[in-house]
């Protein structure tokens, strides 16, 4: 993010032209009493009658010359206004884009959302008509008072005397304003908080029947922030009756005062009038002092607040030289050709092979050990199981891939090279992961499986996905098909609908890398090992799948177990049955009683007997050839999709319908 000046001064013209036309507004209010006072003086008193057309004209001049400068003045101001709050807005949302994953576990959705639009619309209030009304009230009374100096420089000691304590009362009821719209500030983005969490967790809520403690945890936040807001009425109702009393004192005076000035004769009568409209004119601007200061004062902590979030730093940065390589791999480097605006979709001509290795990975965090000496070589096209309880660091592996985190010890090599070398977009877009946590847009099927390669993914992509990932068969049901348009984190399909439109996402984006955290667990077991044998079918894809079932990973080339941080247990499934240790008690509390503990199969699960006959998928026309990354040389071929009797849509066919 800029320096707030920074976009103002694009505006530099507009504001200039907005303070011009606001000079020439103040210079005709100061105009109009002195043609009052020749109407009273010169056409009423002196009898000079051929001057009232003209003095009349004059004053329909100023009205009509201050409408249009007026206009003038604010649409400029309400554009510089939004313009600046447009980009302050956009920055902003930018910056939090490039944030690692540490900074969004110390921030909650409320407080962010509260930053991008309530902060951003009050500096954009302040440095647009806000501010200029400021400015405004300022060279008004400024204006006026020399005007009245110049009419009576006696009588201007009126307002001059009340004007320090009028200024004196804006100023104390700012100081108290500052601090309670900071508050208010604090609080606004907490109440946002719970009101989201109540409102996206509401399954949950009504689930565990916690209505009432949400509410009561609303009601608790919303009582804080009445509060506070009275807080700021009872400051202002202090403050500004006392202004506006004052403002009429003055007026008072100086029509006592003025008015025995023109009984003495050291004064006209039409002069006195002309006075004391400047000095009702000097009035408004103390008026809304008030409000001003208030709304400047909340600018200030607003400003305050959105700087704090932009002065963050990510955590995860391209090195330079990464950064450099992906300026000048566009045109020298086939091997990693980075994109300008970063969008994670491979190109055509990028070859990654997909060999991954971790070298002794340990990771830490806020000094809490997750992962230890932790050492994998995949080599391309193979496998990898990993289990292990619930809080192992299974996702952490993941996360460590993603360079979601970076790992404290040791290092991870992806096709031999540190990731940590490798510009960002580059790495995330080589592996395609299926989160433990689904989450959909609420967007059309079509567009959340195009998630990963939105511009260059076609329809026939999209469906091939869907139906390695078993999902076609019920977005054929559904009433739009693939442009049904599913609700917020998809709202209104199944579990299991809902996770096998993330597989066919994942799988849509085609990357060398693929990752299954935890990703069939919704699904029947059926199902699973079909979507299994797809899997396997894409003989090019480096693969990491996640599981607690044994049936998720009994395939792999090579399962891990993963305990008190580190690689327990490793080798094939059969290899791993063999060494009776964590892998065969897991095996035995899912399988044994089925199989019988002591009647062990050697590599296969009483599951096998249950599932269609192996069948052949087209991986080699339909997966990417190892190489070539290009969804449009790479996606499923057509004959993959209409050849009759085709193994895939059997498969499909036969999968239970939802
Ligand atoms: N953002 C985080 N901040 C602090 N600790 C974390 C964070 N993410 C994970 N952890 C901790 O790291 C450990 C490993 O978490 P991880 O999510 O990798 O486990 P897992 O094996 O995938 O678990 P599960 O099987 O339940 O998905 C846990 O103890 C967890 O509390």
């Amino acid at each position: 993010m800029k320096k707030l000046g920074t976009y103002m001064k694009r505006y530099g013209f507009l504001y200039l032209l907005g303070f011009a036309a606001m000079l020439i507004s103040i210079a005709l209010d100061m105009m109009a009493p002195q043609i009052t006072r020749r109407i009273i003086d010169d056409v009423i008193v002196g009898g000079q009658m051929e001057l009232l057309m003209r003095l009349l004209f004059g004053l329909l001049g100023i009205g009509i010359g201050r409408a249009v400068f007026q206009y003038i003045k604010e649409f400029t101001y309400d554009y510089i206004g939004v313009s600046v709050g447009y980009h302050m807005r956009r920055d902003l949302f930018r910056h939090l884009q490039t944030m690692s994953m540490d900074f969004f576990d110390r921030h909650n959705t409320g407080e962010l959302m509260t930053r991008t639009k309530e902060d951003v619309d009050k500096v954009w209030a302040a440095v647009g008509f806000v501010g200029i009304l400021a400015v405004e009230a300022l060279t008004h009374t400024i204006l006026v008072l020399v005007c009245m100096f110049r009419l009576n420089p006696y009588l201007t000691l009126v307002p001059l005397a009340l004007l320090p304590l009028i200024g004196f009362c804006a100023v104390r009821m700012e100081n108290g304003l500052g601090k309670v719209y900071d508050q208010i500030s604090e609080e606004t983005a907490e109440l946002n908080t719970v009101a989201q969490e109540c409102i996206a967790g509401v399954r949950t809520v009504k689930a565990f029947a916690r209505e009432d403690y949400e509410i009561s945890k609303f009601s608790r936040h919303n009582r804080l922030f009445y509060d506070l807001n009275m807080e700021q009425a009872k400051l202002l109702a202090r403050y500004q009756p006392l202004i506006t009393f004052l403002g009429k004192v003055m007026l008072l005076a100086v029509v006592i005062i003025g008015g025995l000035m023109v009984i003495s004769g050291r004064m006209t009568i039409g002069a006195l009038g002309a006075f004391s409209e400047y000095a009702n004119n000097v009035i408004w601007p103390m008026e809304i002092l008030g409000w001003l200061s208030n709304d400047i004062a909340s600018a200030f902590a607003s400003w305050r607040k959105i700087k704090k979030v932009a002065q963050q730093t990510p955590q995860i940065t391209d090195p330079a030289a990464a950064a450099q390589n992906a300026s000048s791999s566009e045109t020298s480097d086939p091997t990693w050709s980075a994109q300008k605006d970063g969008a994670a979709a491979i190109r055509p001509g990028d070859i990654v092979a997909g060999e991954l290795i971790f070298e002794h990975v340990g990771f830490s965090l806020d000094g809490h050990e997750i992962l230890r000496d932790i050492n994998i070589t995949l080599k391309p096209g193979q496998t990898l199981g990993i289990m292990g309880m619930t809080g192992t660091g299974k996702t952490t592996i993941v996360n460590l891939i993603q360079r979601f985190y970076d790992v404290t010890e040791g290092r991870i090599l992806l096709d031999g090279t540190d990731i940590r070398e490798l510009p960002l977009a580059k790495l995330r877009a080589s592996s395609s992961v299926v989160m433990q946590e689904v989450f959909l847009f609420s967007d059309s099927v079509t567009e959340n499986v195009k998630t990963g390669c939105r511009e260059k993914m076609n329809q026939q992509t999209v469906e091939w996905a869907c139906r390695q990932a078993g999902a076609s068969r019920f977005i054929s049901r559904l009433g739009n098909q693939y442009e049904t348009v599913i609700g917020e984190r998809g709202v209104g399909l199944s579990g299991g609908q809902k996770q096998r439109i993330s597989i066919a996402r994942a799988l849509a984006k085609q990357a060398p890398i693929l990752i299954l955290d935890d990703a069939t667990s919704a699904l029947d077991m059926e199902t699973e090992k079909i979507i299994q044998k797809n899997l396997k079918e894409m003989k090019h894809s480096t693969k990491i799948i996640i599981g607690h079932r044994i049936s998720a990973v009994r395939s792999a080339d090579e399962i891990i177990v993963l305990e008190n941080n580190t690689i327990a247990e490793r080798g094939t499934h059969a290899e791993l049955m063999a060494q009776k240790g964590r892998y065969y008690r897991t095996w035995c509390v899912q399988y044994g009683e089925e199989a019988g503990a002591d009647n062990l199969p050697k590599t296969v699960s009483p599951l096998d007997a249950a599932l269609p006959p192996e069948t052949v998928s087209p991986p080699e026309t339909a997966s990417p050839p190892k190489t070539a990354l290009s969804p449009e040389t790479v996606s499923p071929p057509e004959a993959a999709v209409s050849a009759p009797g085709n193994s895939v849509l059997r498969r499909e066919e036969e999968l239970p319908c939802p």
